[in-house]
């Protein structure tokens, strides 16, 4: 936040002020107001947000409400909406939003209506997933085509994949493969089991200069070569990017590339063409209900007041856990199996989005900004790091994530326990077991005192640790539009009150550079003289190891 922000700043210290009347103890919170849940939770639709397990008060949303206000939050939605240049760093206006336009809707940006093109490329990509899926863009060989393989990485790789493994029970097209590290690894083990005859590649990349996305798509361009000759990759290849003279000097074929803008952020861009795979994996018309999904989102986003506002609310919670709790991270749980891969994907939408130091006007922050965003799925983090979550020395608020109903009917006990695992999750996380309870418990079991007296302090539960939840009825592509554009306008709002740019990268910027000047030394071309001691040292070492080898 800029010091100068003088109505932002009061509205912080009165929040921080607040903080003596905000509840201590969770369990007598919910004891003292049969109505905390419904004070504190709200729907959309078939989607719920319950943030009543959190520390807060009626005064404290009054407080956030107020520092959203301050911080011009609705300005600031609107803006980015409307196409005005949020993406100060770059100059760049921020509309993937439009990507999920409905018909009949018009996004000016510079004057100029930017739907024309937008529905252009849904189209074209859809005609070219029909032909892929339906074997009318066979392979060279006059085969159908029965796996793809993406090549992307971050932005062009995180959300289709993510997206894919979601939408699992929709998936009747090819297989997709997704293939981001430079490390040949991931290359060559996905390679492995396929057919060069039957396989797509789709080299994604917004800026097509990315070096591990263009290393592979080289690579996956020599495996082709190999097994089926020169003339046959343009059967084998597509691509997605923003920057289509560079696709052109790769050799795709132009019916085969399709386009995206510069104001479509990398982070945000599973809306675009970088959305190609999935639409190949569930068809056209999944992929327009995931669009449909995220637009009903934008919708509530825009028009929702503050605090009925389900991206906004989160984002206020996020906030002042971040800022006023002071806690460092969050820890994003799906109690869904098809969300496992959302924790890898909301680390580079939160942390890439909000991991900033300057302001929007390039001053130094007075304030955390976003947390360390990590998770894994349930029931598999419960056996793996809740230990911490329950008794470590530092508090992480928690979002679980669920659906009522699951895909497989006749698994509806799996689904039963895996709801109540979720449930007794969150509270066991809220309540607690004091010591009390804890050695009561022992010695109703039999045990001896002095063995109760020892263990007991080990079986103490602090309690009081936050979580939200989100529940909806079933992860189906429309609901996975819906959460997704939830949290990217979540960040977006988190961004607002800190103050920051959410839509630059700067900080990925510095080991790109460095890593280009290292490979020369790396490969033995150059010395490491100019690296500093323990670069020059590493190096050594990879030498010698090679050389013992
Ligand atoms: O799509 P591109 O241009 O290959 O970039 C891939 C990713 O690299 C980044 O620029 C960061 O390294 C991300 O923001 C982006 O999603």
């Amino acid at each position: 936040m800029a010091v100068t922000d003088a109505p932002l700043h009061s509205a912080l210290t009165a929040l921080r002020d607040d903080q003596a009347d905000t509840p201590k103890n969770m369990r007598e919170a919910f004891k003292a107001d049969p109505q905390r849940f419904a004070k504190f939770s709200l729907t959309d639709g078939d989607l719920l947000l319950d943030w009543s397990k959190c520390a807060v008060t009626a005064d404290t949303m009054a407080l956030l409400d107020k520092l959203a206000h301050a911080a011009r939050l609705p300005e600031r939605r609107d803006g980015m909406f409307s196409g005005k240049k949020i993406n100060v760093t770059e100059g760049r206006a921020v509309l993937h939003t439009a990507l999920r336009d409905g018909p009949g809707d018009t996004v000016l940006l510079d004057g100029k209506d930017v739907m024309g093109d937008v529905r252009a490329v849904l189209d074209a990509m859809a005609a070219f997933a029909d032909a892929v899926r339906s074997g009318a863009a066979p392979g060279a060989t006059g085969k159908k085509i029965t796996d793809i393989v993406n090549i992307g990485i971050g932005g062009s790789d995180l959300g289709p994949a993510m997206a894919t493994l979601a939408l699992a029970p929709y998936h009747d097209g090819p297989r997709a493969h997704y293939v981001s590290n430079v490390d040949g690894a991931h290359i060559h083990d996905t390679l492995k089991g396929l057919e060069p005859e039957t396989t797509l590649f789709i080299i994604a990349s917004k800026t097509f200069t990315t070096i591990e996305t263009m290393t592979n798509a080289e690579t996956a361009r020599k495996w082709v070569e190999k097994a089926l000759g020169k003339e046959a990759v343009s059967k084998h290849f597509a691509a997605v990017s923003t920057a289509l003279d560079k696709v052109a000097s790769f050799g795709i074929a132009p019916e085969r590339v399709f386009g995206f803008w510069d104001w479509v952020g990398g982070r945000y861009s599973l809306w675009s063409a970088i959305g190609l795979p999935i639409m190949i994996a569930v068809g056209p018309k999944n992929f327009r209900d995931f669009l449909a999904g995220a637009h009903e989102m934008d919708q509530h986003f825009k028009t929702a007041p503050l605090l009925k506002n389900i991206p906004v609310v989160m984002g206020l919670i996020g906030y002042f856990h971040r800022v006023v709790c002071g806690y460092p991270a969050r820890a994003v749980i799906p109690y869904d199996q098809r969300l496992s891969r959302l924790p890898a994907y909301l680390q580079q939408l939160d942390m890439e989005s909000n991991g900033k130091q300057v302001t929007v006007n390039g001053l130094r922050v007075t304030t955390p900004t976003g947390p360390l965003v990590w998770g894994e799925p349930g029931t598999n983090g419960q056996h793996a790091f809740f230990q911490l979550l329950h008794q470590g020395t530092d508090i992480i608020p928690v979002e679980f994530l669920a659906a009522a109903e699951g895909h497989e009917p006749e698994l509806r006990h799996h689904h039963d326990l895996l709801l109540a695992n979720c449930l007794a999750q969150s509270e066991a996380l809220m309540k607690g077991r004091t010591l009390e309870e804890a050695r009561r418990q022992m010695l109703t079991k039999g045990m001896p005192v002095e063995e109760v007296d020892r263990v007991a302090p080990h079986r103490v539960f602090p309690g009081n640790r936050p979580s939200v939840t989100l529940l909806y009825r079933k992860l189906d592509p429309h609901m996975l539009g819906r959460l997704i554009a939830l949290y990217e306008h979540r960040v977006f709002v988190e961004g607002v009150l800190y103050g920051i740019n959410s839509f630059d990268q700067w900080g990925v910027e510095l080991g790109k550079e460095l890593a280009t000047g290292l490979l020369p030394v790396v490969e033995g071309t150059e010395d490491a003289a100019r690296n500093d001691a323990s670069t020059a040292g590493l190096v050594r070492h990879i030498h010698q190891l090679r050389a013992a080898g």
